[in-house]
């Protein structure tokens, strides 16, 4: 229940795409039926299949986590519902289009939604436009129709475009660090316990490595604070470089970092921790020339069962790298 409760949470696409599954079971079901019940076949059975599709689409989202291509096809079956409904019940019908703009740009991105809610409109107008009285009563109506769908629309865009602008934001302010772009504390913390869950169901192995530059408050104290943050960018430019796509390079804070290693041994681990140390050594320098070094300790998730546990048995290789004199690597059990 709490990882339900805490996936809506942290999941707006799939809260909102949840939100329509339960207004199109309570609020469309009865249309549904009452439509059916009066033997108006086309809308009966379209709104039964919005029903039955949402349904589908929302247990889709749920299951798989994919809320993109579920939004997708709401919108798509929503528009077309939406058209069918118009043309069937005239200007009754019309007024679910401004439900639809809204949804539409809820539920996909703001240029797809854009296409969408456009075709839909052209749609029903040239619908329009070739019955004359059946969807609209005059040219005058259909025209101010247009207007109003059209601020609505633009009303709708605006405000989904700031607000996916807004949310990307927030998820980077979260899970990033502002200064290096690598992930934050939070996100190792959540990557470390995929690691330690895919390491029991397929039995994989994982290293990992606490990396912390030497002697970092002497460029701060020398050469300010500016110098020093730039010293923390090359650093991680260089790791990145030095390591594999699938290696996960984090900060953990000030001058220190975690690198997650999948599928390695404790050689491997030692010699991807050398690697590190002498590309650092060798190509990262202080702003008088003199070479900037790091001390590094590691060691393989073994029988660790607690992320803390692994953690701490990395930390305590990197002191003992750090009392062995700096510019060292520990990797536990070697
Ligand atoms: N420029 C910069 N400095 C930082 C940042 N975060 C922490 N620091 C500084 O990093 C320094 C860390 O100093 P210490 O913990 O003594 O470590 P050290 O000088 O590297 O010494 P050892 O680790 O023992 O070799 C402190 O001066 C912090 O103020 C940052 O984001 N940018």
């Amino acid at each position: 229940m709490r990882t339900f409760w805490s996936r809506l949470r942290d999941d707006f696409q799939l809260s909102i795409i949840t939100l329509v599954g339960v207004l199109a079971v309570l609020g469309v079901t009865p249309y549904a039926v009452y439509r059916l019940g009066e033997r108006n076949w086309l809308v009966g059975l379209t709104d039964t299949f919005l029903v039955s599709s949402t349904l589908m689409a929302v247990l889709y989202a749920w299951r798989t986590g994919d809320t993109i291509r579920p939004g997708q096809f709401l919108a798509a079956i929503y528009s077309l519902g939406a058209f069918l409904v118009s043309i069937k019940l005239g200007t009754n019908g019309v007024f679910w289009m401004y439900v639809l703009i809204l949804f539409n740009f809820f539920v996909v991105p703001p240029l797809q939604s854009v296409i969408v809610t456009q075709v839909t409109l052209a749609a029903v107008c040239l619908f329009g436009w070739l019955h004359p009285g059946q969807v609209f009563a005059s040219g005058y109506q259909m025209g101010s129709f247009i207007v109003t769908y059209e601020l609505a629309s633009l009303f709708a865009f605006v405000f989904a475009f700031r607000g996916r602008a807004q949310r990307k934001q927030l998820s980077q302010l979260a899970t990033e660090d502002p200064l290096t772009g690598i992930g934050n504390r939070r996100t190792m913390d959540r990557e470390l316990d995929i690691a330690l869950a895919d390491s029991k169901r397929y039995d994989l192995s994982f290293g990992l490595l606490v990396m912390d530059l030497d002697h970092f408050k002497q460029i701060n104290d020398q050469f300010g604070h500016a110098a020093g943050d730039d010293v923390l960018v090359r650093f991680v430019r260089l790791v990145s470089d030095a390591c594999r796509a699938s290696d996960r390079l984090f900060r953990l804070g000030g001058e220190e970092f975690v690198l997650l290693v999948p599928k390695v041994d404790d050689a491997g681990l030692s010699g991807i921790a050398k690697k590190i140390q002498q590309c650092v050594r060798e190509g990262l320098k202080r702003p008088d020339g003199k070479p900037v070094t790091v001390s590094i300790g590691g060691c393989l998730l073994g029988a660790h069962a607690e992320r803390e546990h692994w953690l701490k048995e990395a930390d305590e290789c990197l002191y003992a790298a750090k009392d062995a004199g700096r510019d060292c690597v520990v990797i536990a059990g070697r």
